[in-house]
């Protein structure tokens, strides 16, 4: 077995001594000035800074290509970077990465991945990798090749729970699930965040399934962070402001996007939530949607970035 498919089988758990320690001790990880080129000359990542608060469902998005699986196979220490550190919380964070192509042995049944993940890990609680399995149903004994994509990815969680980490790094997690084992999912790994002392980092490109779920946003873009906050705060400081093109008010504050559709104009502005823009008829304000405030960062820093 190679090191990196015993670092996977793991779910990669690492010991603090592995990675720097931090000093904070209300954030799980730090990454500063991280930067990873690739063979080939790719940069996925380039001066890429931020941190993920302790004990939150953390939403890492960004387009495709934008260095997410990058940043989170450095975090799990599985991808050397090419400058730039990750720091974990003062007294150590277990890491579990629950990666993207699900590496598991497909001769191995469940019960056999389970096995050898109480072998791998320091810290094994076999209790509840096997009750993740049975939540979803996923039959103990038939090698893992020969079930479904869906419930491989649940042989990964369970795999990556048995060793206690206290920071659960997922790739997509989703992806191969139904929408049923979606929700499920979702709320069982919300659970396991209010059960234990567990910080969750999530890639998705779905944002409709990160509300009530994610509670802080790490928005990537170019191997670098574009924004991050609280996922309450950053929609209470974003509105929408629409009205006649010909009539537009001052609207203080960062305009994020500005559309214009015939006489109609319809801004995207970020502003200090106790005191937002005022606007007079005809001129209207609604909320905006975590979708929106993504999209609309994201087309942003692409025109800026042309
Ligand atoms: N092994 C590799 N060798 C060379 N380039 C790579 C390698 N892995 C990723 N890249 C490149 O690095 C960049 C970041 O890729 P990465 O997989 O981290 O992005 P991502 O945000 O996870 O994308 P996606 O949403 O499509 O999964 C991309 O330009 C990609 O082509």
């Amino acid at each position: 077995m190679g090191d990196q498919a015993e670092d996977l089988l793991a779910g990669s758990s690492i010991s603090a001594e592995d990675l720097l320690a931090g000093s904070s001790t209300s954030t799980a990880v730090t990454v500063e000035r991280l930067a990873k080129r690739y063979r080939g000359g790719v940069w996925a990542l380039d001066d890429c800074t931020l941190s993920v608060p302790s004990g939150r469902v953390a939403a890492l998005v960004g387009m495709n290509g934008a260095g997410k699986t990058t940043l989170l196979s450095i975090m799990a220490g599985l991808l050397r970077p090419t400058s730039g550190e990750v720091r974990l919380r003062e007294g150590g964070e277990r890491v579990s990465l629950v990666a993207q192509d699900r590496p598991l042995y497909r001769s191995f049944t469940p019960a056999e991945m389970l096995m050898a993940g109480r072998q791998l890990n320091e810290v094994w609680d076999q209790e509840r990798a096997v009750r993740w399995l049975r939540r979803f149903d996923i039959p103990l004994d038939r090698p893992c090749g020969k079930l479904s994509g869906g419930q491989q990815a649940q042989v990964s969680f369970a795999v990556a729970l048995g060793a206690r980490p206290s920071l659960l790094l997922l790739d997509e997690p989703l992806a191969n699930l139904d929408p049923l084992a979606r929700r499920e999912v979702t709320r069982e790994l919300l659970a396991e965040v209010v059960d234990g002392d567990m910080t969750v980092l999530m890639s998705t490109h779905v944002i409709a399934e990160l509300v009530g779920v994610a509670d802080y946003l790490l928005l990537l873009a170019r191997g670098r962070l574009l924004l991050d906050g609280d996922v309450d705060e950053l929609l209470a400081a974003h509105r929408h402001y629409s009205g006649p093109r010909a009539q537009a008010p001052l609207l203080f504050g960062e305009v994020v996007q500005a559309k214009h559709v015939g006489s109609t104009s319809t801004y995207l502005v970020r502003a200090d939530p106790e005191h937002p823009p005022v606007v007079e008829e005809p001129w209207t304000v609604r909320p905006a949607t975590l979708e929106d405030l993504v999209v609309a960062h994201l087309e942003s820093s692409r025109a800026v970035a042309a």
